[in-house]
């Protein structure tokens, strides 16, 4: 079977995936017509906004924009129409942690992914090819695959690929523009293989054929969530041995180091930190847990959970830290929070360890100022009021300020904490901010981003996550 040309293709979910891994089809590929969609207006009127004010920061991604938009990148709320013309369909929609009902706070939530299934259902009135691009439980094609096919028209077929994203905020467009690996996944059919070949063909423009990797549909759905769970495995690995170099004497980053430097083992993704966050991490690994689970296999779900138990160890064991640290009380105390994005480079707060942190200051009722370059104040205050839903607003907003600089956020306070590695963090004057804060001052580094031998010889105290107390 000849795999079918590609000319036109529609993404629905204008968001962190869709949004940068479609701009950038549309830049590598000028023949193709690349249309994004979203329900969200907001979102869509922002992509298409005079001055690109984009909706996600992402370092790169407005240039790549700038070249395309107009040109063969649109983006709309129009999906039916989008879904009409398309001939390839990326499904590139949230799938968070399921609230309620079964499986809730593990399984992930489906509805959007069978809702956008449905509407391409019933809208279609050609073939398509339609590709999973959100993360998704070890065989959801396949549950894609019954809805459409019990609602296509006459002539009109529906072949499913699973094509997992592996980008990482902050580098998402690097990470695009040269991927380790593009993973396909399709049914082992001739069908199946020549859809699998059109995808292919698409990345084909700009992606090493070797690094395009095609298998069946269900390793390439599991794959995904085995990927992101062994990332996040290494991290809860180091930042359990970070507390044993806190108790011994051992330093993390040399250990890190140390271990890294095995080539079986690799030098990345072994930094040591108050925890890790992000949409994703936690809530694939209780995907797979909850998977494990429904197989019946306990044991299983026992090894990942633990994973994701360790991480939320770690940011209870920062925040305890600091309050012995400061004397066993932080109450009435002032507390400048920099970062409060889940990592460098992105505006993204999602699970981010910085609004534990603040949670937990706050319950100890201390004052806290926060500052951050990219997250808005807006996101802020809503992330906070849903991280405490039982204080009001008007008590948060009196124990919390936030502040246009990192210099502001450390006037009169007691102690500074570093939640996300923000490269300016590093390069601001800390002689002028020991100036401006109460003394003894303290600093506590949960990204071990800063030089503590500097700091501490301009009179900070400082504490650096996996080293000991001084
Ligand atoms: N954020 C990341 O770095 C990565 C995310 N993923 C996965 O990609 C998927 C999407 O994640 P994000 O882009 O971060 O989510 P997001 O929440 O930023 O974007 C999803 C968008 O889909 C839209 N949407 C939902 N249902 C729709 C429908 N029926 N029609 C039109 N639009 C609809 C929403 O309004 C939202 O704007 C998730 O499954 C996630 O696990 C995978 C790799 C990286
Ligand atoms: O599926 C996803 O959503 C994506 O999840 C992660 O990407 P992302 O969450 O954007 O960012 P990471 O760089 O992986 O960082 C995740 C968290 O781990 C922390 N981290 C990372 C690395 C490290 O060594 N130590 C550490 O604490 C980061 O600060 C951050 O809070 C994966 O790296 C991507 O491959 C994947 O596509």
């Amino acid at each position: 079977m000849a795999p079918l040309k590609v000319n036109k293709i529609l993404c629905i979910g204008a968001g962190y995936v869709g949004g940068p891994t479609c701009a950038v089809i549309a830049l590598k590929c000028p023949h193709i017509t690349v249309t994004i969609v979203d329900l969200n207006q907001a979102r869509i009127d922002a992509w298409n906004s005079a001055d690109f004010a984009l909706p996600i920061y992402e370092p790169g991604l407005e240039d790549v924009v700038r070249q395309c938009r107009g040109r063969n990148l649109f983006f709309s709320t129009d999906v039916d129409k989008g879904i009409r013309e398309a001939d390839l369909i990326f499904v590139s929609v949230n799938t968070p942690t399921k609230k309620s009902g079964v499986g809730a706070g593990f399984a992930a939530d489906l509805n959007y992914v069978e809702l956008a299934t449905r509407q391409i259902a019933a809208v279609a009135t050609s073939s398509k090819i339609v590709v999973e691009k959100s993360t998704v439980p070890c065989r959801t094609a396949e549950s894609m695959r019954t809805i459409l096919e019990a609602n296509s028209k006459p002539n009109c077929r529906f072949d499913i690929l699973s094509n997992p994203e592996f980008l990482a905020e902050g580098t998402a467009i690097s990470d695009l523009f040269s991927p380790d690996r593009v993973l396909i996944g399709s049914l082992q059919t001739p069908e199946g293989k020549a859809a699998c070949a059109s995808l292919a063909g698409v990345y084909a423009n700009w992606v090493p054929e070797n690094r395009i990797l095609t298998v069946g549909l269900w390793s390439s759905e599991l794959s995904k969530l085995a990927a992101n769970a062994m990332l996040a495995q290494r991290i809860s690995s180091v930042n359990a041995l970070s507390a044993i170099c806190e108790a011994t004497g051992a330093n993390i980053d040399e250990v890190a180091h140390a271990v890294g430097y095995d080539s079986r083992v690799g030098p990345k993704f072994l930094k040591a930190s108050v925890g890790f966050g992000g949409s994703c991490f936690q809530k694939d690994i209780l995907n797979l847990v909850y998977l494990s689970e429904s197989l019946h296999l306990p044991e299983v779900a026992a090894y990942w959970r633990q994973v994701v138990e360790m991480n939320e160890y770690q940011k209870r064991r920062f925040s305890k830290r600091v309050v012995d640290t400061l004397f066993n009380t932080i109450t009435g105390k002032r507390i400048a929070v920099l970062g409060f994005a889940f990592k460098a480079d992105t505006g993204d707060t999602r699970e981010s360890a910085a609004i534990t942190l603040i949670r937990d200051f706050q319950s100890e009722r201390a004052f806290v100022n926060i500052y951050d370059p990219q997250v808005s104040e807006t996101q802020i205050w809503s992330d906070l009021a849903e991280a405490s839903p039982t204080v009001p607003a008007e008590t948060i907003k009196k124990q919390v300020k936030i502040c246009g600089s990192a210099l502001e956020a450390c006037r009169d306070a007691e102690a500074v904490v570093i939640a996300t590695e923000w490269k300016e963090f590093k390069e601001i004057d800390w002689k002028e901010v020991y100036q401006h804060m109460k003394k003894p001052a303290f600093v506590f580094d949960g990204r071990l981003l800063v030089d503590a031998a500097a700091l501490t010889a301009i009179g900070f105290k400082v504490t650096t996550i996996g080293r000991p107390s001084l």
